[in-house]
């Protein structure tokens, strides 16, 4: 590897990536984006690269891969595969949600555990990153079958995990349900009451505003980007794609800033209320998706609003895009339709939601873009608080835990900008993120030894 040039050293690095993880599309895409936001620190930094920190870094600690058996409610018998990738804990226990979705696949799961270990560290709390899951899709089931699945899954993974050694929490199809489910097979089987997974119920461990951090921490970002240019939420058009836990906090966070958010969407498509998403309305998706588990299309019918079959919202004029379903959901296509329509400000609620090219597209726009790693941090933040308050036996007020939310989501905005700001005082937060992640964990690790 070239190690006096930063576009050399990228180059050679991917190649090496590439070599050693082959058709891991999604995790070589997410290093990449790293690699090419260090390398020129990098080349000023040698210890780092002599130590081989980001060879270290890009290999997991652990990868465990399971069979996960379970039975359907009329005897049938499923076989799903389970996975969990303790990618680094040189800052502390692994921490990082599950996901349950038929699409996973340990390119994914290494993707997200890698950027989990950046994002971690960016919120000053002492966690180390990981990140799991299963092809299990929960949709169409019953609860009992969640919870046989649930059960299956925990067994396995309790012999993992611990309240020291990785706490799991929730992701895409994992929310307080199936936290539930698994917490409670764990202490069955553990004999013990801790604090082993995050997102857990209030009345048994949770922390208030755990549910609610992701999508307000995306929005207090967003904020505070605007703020640098005297600007606000307020009066802004916001399109916000998913309409799950992430989603549907980022809308609510919105209307509290009095911006009018105008679409939501699901795997079948995107709806689009041009009047604005108001709390009754934004009421009904709650009951809609967390009650019922419907459609976003029947906020269409609801309300006789538009709905776009099997599209994503970006051809929708907006001065600020929320990303909060899934990763790879802007496309390059997709960027040029939101600049050509005035959007300025994406704030990702999602993990990597903007392809490669999309993300090129709005950093060489120069708009205001926060990475997931940094704009979406406020709902590991929270678990990390929860962490904290189960460790010491107490519960914060909704108050106590808000002020704390938004405390570190406004340090991990300035830590961007310190490592970000170009010379014309722009930030590159892509960059800001990626260096200040990284240096936390990589100094870490060299003062732990060849580990
Ligand atoms: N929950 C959290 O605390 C955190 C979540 N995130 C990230 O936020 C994103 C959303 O997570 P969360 O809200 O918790 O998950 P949920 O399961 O609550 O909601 C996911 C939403 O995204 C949609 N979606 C999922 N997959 C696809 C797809 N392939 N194409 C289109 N839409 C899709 C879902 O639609 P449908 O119902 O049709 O599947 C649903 O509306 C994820 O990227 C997650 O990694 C990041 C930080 C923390
Ligand atoms: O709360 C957590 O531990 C995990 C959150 C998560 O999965 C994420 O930040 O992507």
């Amino acid at each position: 590897m070239n190690f006096r040039d930063p576009a050399q050293y990228t180059e050679d690095f991917i190649s090496y990536l590439k070599a050693k993880n082959p058709r891991e599309n999604e995790f070589h895409q997410a290093v990449s984006v790293v690699v090419e936001s260090l390398a020129e620190f990098l080349v000023k930094n040698p210890r780092y690269l002599q130590a081989k920190i980001l060879e270290r870094m890009v290999e997991p600690e652990r990868v465990i891969m399971f069979r996960v058996p379970w039975s359907d409610d009329l005897g049938n018998i499923h076989v799903n595969r389970g996975y969990r990738v303790e990618m680094n804990s040189a800052i502390g226990p692994y921490k990082g949600g599950l996901r349950f979705h038929p699409s996973v696949n340990l390119s994914i799961f290494k993707f997200l555990a890698f950027e989990q270990v950046l994002k971690n560290s960016l919120t000053s709390l002492p966690m180390g990153g990981g990140k799991g899951g299963s092809d299990f899709d929960p949709k169409g089931k019953s609860d009992n079958e969640v919870m046989r699945f649930c059960q299956s899954f925990a067994t396995e993974l309790s012999r993992h995990i611990g309240p020291n050694t990785d706490i799991p929490a929730g992701d895409i199809g994992v929310g307080g349900r199936e936290v539930g489910f698994m917490f409670g097979q764990y202490k069955r089987l553990r004999n013990e009451f801790t604090g082993v997974f995050t997102g857990k119920g209030i009345e048994w461990g949770g922390s208030l505003i755990r549910p609610e951090a992701t999508g307000y921490g995306t929005v207090y970002f967003a904020e505070e980007m605007l703020k640098m240019r005297g600007d606000s939420i307020k009066g802004k058009t916001v399109a916000i794609s998913g309409s799950g836990n992430v989603a549907q906090y980022a809308v609510e966070k919105v209307l509290d800033m009095g911006g009018k958010p105008v679409t939501l969407s699901d795997s079948n498509g995107t709806i689009y209320d041009p009047e604005g998403i108001d709390r009754k309305k934004l009421e009904y998706v709650k009951i809609l998706k967390n009650g019922y588990r419907g459609r976003i299309k029947e906020y269409a019918e609801e309300y006789n609003v538009t709905y776009f079959e099997n599209q994503r919202p970006w051809s929708v004029k907006c001065d600020v895009a929320l990303p909060c379903a899934t990763q790879n959901e802007i496309s390059g296509e997709d960027a040029d339709t939101l600049l050509g329509n005035g959007c300025f400000v994406v704030a990702e609620g999602a993990n990597m939601p903007s392809t490669y090219e999309a993300k090129h597209k709005f950093l060489e726009a120069g708009i205001l873009y926060a990475p997931g790693k940094a704009a979406n941090a406020g709902g590991v933040a929270v678990s990390g608080l929860e962490m904290t308050q189960n460790s010491m036996r107490i519960n914060w007020t909704r108050e106590e835990v808000d002020q704390k939310l938004k405390t570190i989501m406004v340090n991990i905005h300035n830590t961007c900008v310190k490592y970000g700001q170009n010379p014309d005082g722009s930030v590159n937060y892509v960059k800001g993120a990626n260096i200040a992640g990284f240096v936390k964990v990589a100094n870490s690790m060299i003062a732990q030894g060849l580990v």
